[in-house]
């Protein structure tokens, strides 16, 4: 699954023959992909306020921080194949090849060799999860539940696996007020962990990058979890761990170099994937259905906590903190 030279290059041929023009946002994010890909991190000075164009350009790459060269290639070229299958909807399916699932706002969804590969894609937000993905991932893992898939993998597009949930979830706050809105999250912080807790065939999480909050607290509910060692800020109860401590701690299953992570790990996934998928599935089912009763109180449990603490000083001062840092006040 990790993209060589030649679908680099077959990628770039593939964006002129594109028939629709895509819009300025998605040719930015080629534009930073293409650069990360070829020079490695922006090392262009950040052109003035009034030279908008050349300043968005940089803007866009910039934001893709130390994203390794390798990682923005394959990026790059899932980027181009995701947009040849939305554009040209007319194209058709062939049994057996790689398949990208569009419809999606917030993920990018591809099925190929026996596996369903759900990526955050939210880059330049360090993919934070906010309300629109929480549902979109509930959506992905249900489709993924019943394809012909044998295992799910979950990673992040960009430099971060995922910022954890979008701080920005907390101001939306609906007529009941405050109250109503914690009362929503709750329920929605528990539909979202039950489908984790429910999911039956093999889920892998490939943390390709820094993970916060609730991107880490569901770790467990996985079957393995393969870091980069550029995971290094898992943030557990305000501690950075590093993926070699959250793998000594039995959170994370094996830490790989940066530098040949996406290489080794997707070896191993299609190795998975060849197993009986059946075998798999029965094996899952009978080791979590031990437990599966106890994750779901214990789930309800923490979202009738958490529903009292977001309405606390601690939760709101937080979040403004956060918040007026992002705009200067
Ligand atoms: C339904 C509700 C359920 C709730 C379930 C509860 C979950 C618990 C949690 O997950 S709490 C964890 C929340 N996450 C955080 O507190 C992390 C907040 N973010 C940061 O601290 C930093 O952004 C960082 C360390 C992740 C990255 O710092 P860096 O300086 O490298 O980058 P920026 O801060 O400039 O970020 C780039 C842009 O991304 C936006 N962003 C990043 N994370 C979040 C986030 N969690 N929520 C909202 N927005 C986020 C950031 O604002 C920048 O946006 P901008 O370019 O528009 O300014």
């Amino acid at each position: 699954m990790r993209a060589s030279q030649k679908d680099f290059e077959n990628a770039m041929n593939q964006v002129k023959l594109l028939k629709k023009d895509p819009g300025n946002e998605v040719k930015l994010k080629l534009y930073a992909l293409y650069k990360q890909a070829t020079e490695g991190p922006c090392n262009m000075p950040k052109p003035g306020v009034f030279d908008l164009i050349n300043k968005a350009k940089w803007d866009a790459w910039n934001t893709l921080g130390s994203l390794p060269k390798e990682t923005a290639r394959q990026n790059y070229v899932d980027l181009v194949s995701s947009l040849s299958s939305s554009l040209e909807s007319s194209s058709q399916v062939e049994p057996g090849t790689d398949r990208k699932s569009t419809g999606y706002e917030t993920l990018m969804v591809t099925s190929e060799d026996g596996i369903t590969k759900i990526t955050l894609n939210r880059p330049a937000k360090k993919n934070a999860i906010n309300i629109e993905m929480y549902h979109e991932i509930m959506r992905a893992l249900k489709a993924a539940s019943k394809d012909d898939s044998s295992i799910t993998v979950l990673t992040g597009n960009g430099d971060y696996y995922s910022s954890g949930n979008d701080l920005t979830n907390f101001t939306d706050i609906p007529p009941g007020g405050v109250e109503e809105k914690a009362k929503n999250s709750a329920i929605l912080l528990r539909e979202f962990v039950g489908c984790f807790i429910d999911f039956p065939k093999p889920l892998i999480a490939m943390v390709n990058g820094p993970a916060v909050g609730i991107s880490v607290t569901i770790l467990g509910l996985f079957d393995a979890v393969y870091a980069s060692d550029r995971a290094t800020e898992m943030l557990v109860f305000g501690k950075k761990l590093t993926a070699g401590e959250a793998c000594a701690q039995g959170l994370v299953t094996e830490v790989f170099p940066d530098s040949t992570f996406q290489k080794e790990v997707w070896t191993r996934l299609k190795a998975f994937a060849k197993l009986p998928p059946n075998a798999m599935r029965i094996s899952k089912e009978v080791i979590r259905n031990r437990e599966k009763e106890k994750l779901h109180a214990v789930n309800a449990e923490e979202c009738s906590v958490l529903q009292e603490r977001w309405l606390s000083d601690e939760c709101m001062n937080a979040v403004m903190n956060f918040l007026s840092r992002k705009s200067n006040l």
